[in-house]
């Protein structure tokens, strides 16, 4: 199992290093091969995707990487950013399939914001489409017009072809969970999720069993915390589905709880926790690792095939929390609170 390490920025460094260390505790046949990206990547090659760091990850079957960015590098011209590397590593490996499983661990319910009764059983897979939309479209950039005044422009577009291939994901996935699709978009102003929508719909006749279901942005992002167990599978696209994510893992307990897998057409895929790189916590060993440990669980299913040994470090997970073990973000009166290294070392324990 080759695996490129991309460790990136922030807490990068120190939750990848958990993952890592779970993955070895596994007995596998594994090579892993580090490399800087981000950040790191400039630091190191003037790039936030070094070349050498690009040709690790084509040649690996899997990606393993923290996260990107801090705030020292937002005078950078935009191209030298940390963030346009993972961007840029995410279209080069045509990583169009985000999923982001926003599971309730029982024993985390306290820990959420939201009332025990309100995310016991929570069991949502947000399928975020991720090549595409305003973070890609063109035009975009920061132009001074004829009377000097400055106009910035994003432009938001999808091809029928990008929608359809991520529909297929969506309704492929909720064809093994509980046959529920909800598509998000905000069909009723922007054309480019009208045509989101009418594809949802053509594609939704491939998959009679499964029922499909329209909701605007907004109002999703309002049903999520009103009652949140509604939803399965939610389908929509990159921008959407990056704050959608972010608000869905605070029902877990925190955002250090939500993983990622970002697959292509093959699934070799990039696994990552669905959060940047906390500058505000770096270096401290108090970040989470939880969403990157799970990401690997992730990395070993969909990658790997090893449904085996996914499970074995979800349930690792699941028996240091039972144990009390809890970093600061998921820390609740009667819990004990511990470092990210020593979480690392307590699911690597209970494994
Ligand atoms: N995939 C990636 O690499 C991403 C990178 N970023 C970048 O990360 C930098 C920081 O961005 P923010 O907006 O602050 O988002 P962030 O997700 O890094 O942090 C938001 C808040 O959540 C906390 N947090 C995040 N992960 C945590 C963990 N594992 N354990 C405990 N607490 C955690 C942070 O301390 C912070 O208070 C920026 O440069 C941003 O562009 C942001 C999102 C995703
Ligand atoms: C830097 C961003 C594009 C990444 C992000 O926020 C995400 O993928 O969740
Ligand atoms: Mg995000």
């Amino acid at each position: 199992m080759k695996i490129a390490v991309l460790p990136g920025d922030g807490i990068g460094p120190e939750i990848v290093a958990q993952a890592v260390k779970v993955l070895k505790a596994l007995d596998l046949d594994l090579e892993l091969n580090e490399a800087p990206i981000g950040g790191a990547g400039y630091e190191a090659a003037g790039d936030p995707l070094p070349a050498e760091t690009l040709k690790l990850a084509k040649e690996a079957d899997a990606v393993l990487l923290g996260a990107v960015g801090d705030w020292k590098y937002d005078s950078l011209p935009r191209d030298q950013r940390p963030e346009r590397g993972l961007l840029r590593i995410r279209k080069e490996l045509n990583l169009f399939a985000n999923l982001r499983p926003a599971l309730l661990y029982p024993e985390l319910a306290s820990a959420s914001t939201l009332k025990p009764e309100v995310v016991a059983g929570l069991d949502i897979m947000i399928v975020r489409e991720l090549t595409g939309d305003i973070y890609f479209g063109q035009p975009r950039g920061i132009s001074t017009l004829e009377n000097g005044e400055r106009e910035g422009i994003n432009t938001m577009r999808y091809n029928e072809s990008e929608i359809r291939r991520i529909a297929h994901v969506a309704f492929s996935i909720a064809m093994k969970r509980n046959k529920k699709v909800c598509s998000v978009d905000k069909a009723n102003v922007l054309e480019t999720t009208e045509l989101w929508r009418q594809v949802m719909i053509e594609v939704a006749k491939e998959y009679p069993e499964v029922e499909l279901s329209h909701m605007y942005v907004d109002n999703a992002a309002m049903q999520l915390i009103r009652a949140p167990k509604q939803f399965d599978v939610m389908v929509t696209g990159n921008i959407f589905g990056d704050i959608l994510s972010d608000e869905a893992s605070m029902l877990t307990g925190s955002i250090g709880m939500l993983p990622s897998a970002s697959l292509d057409q093959n699934n070799k895929g990039m696994y990552e926790p669905s959060h940047g790189s906390a500058p505000d916590i770096a270096g401290k060993d108090i970040a989470n690792p939880l969403a990157t440990i799970l990401s690997a669980a992730m990395l070993l299913r969909y990658t790997f095939n090893d449904e085996a040994n996914a499970s074995r470090v979800e349930n690792a997970v699941k028996k240091a929390l039972e144990q009390g073990y809890r970093t600061a973000d998921i820390w609740t009166e009667g819990t004990n609170k511990v470092k990210c290294s020593e979480m690392g070392d307590a699911v690597v324990a209970a494994l």
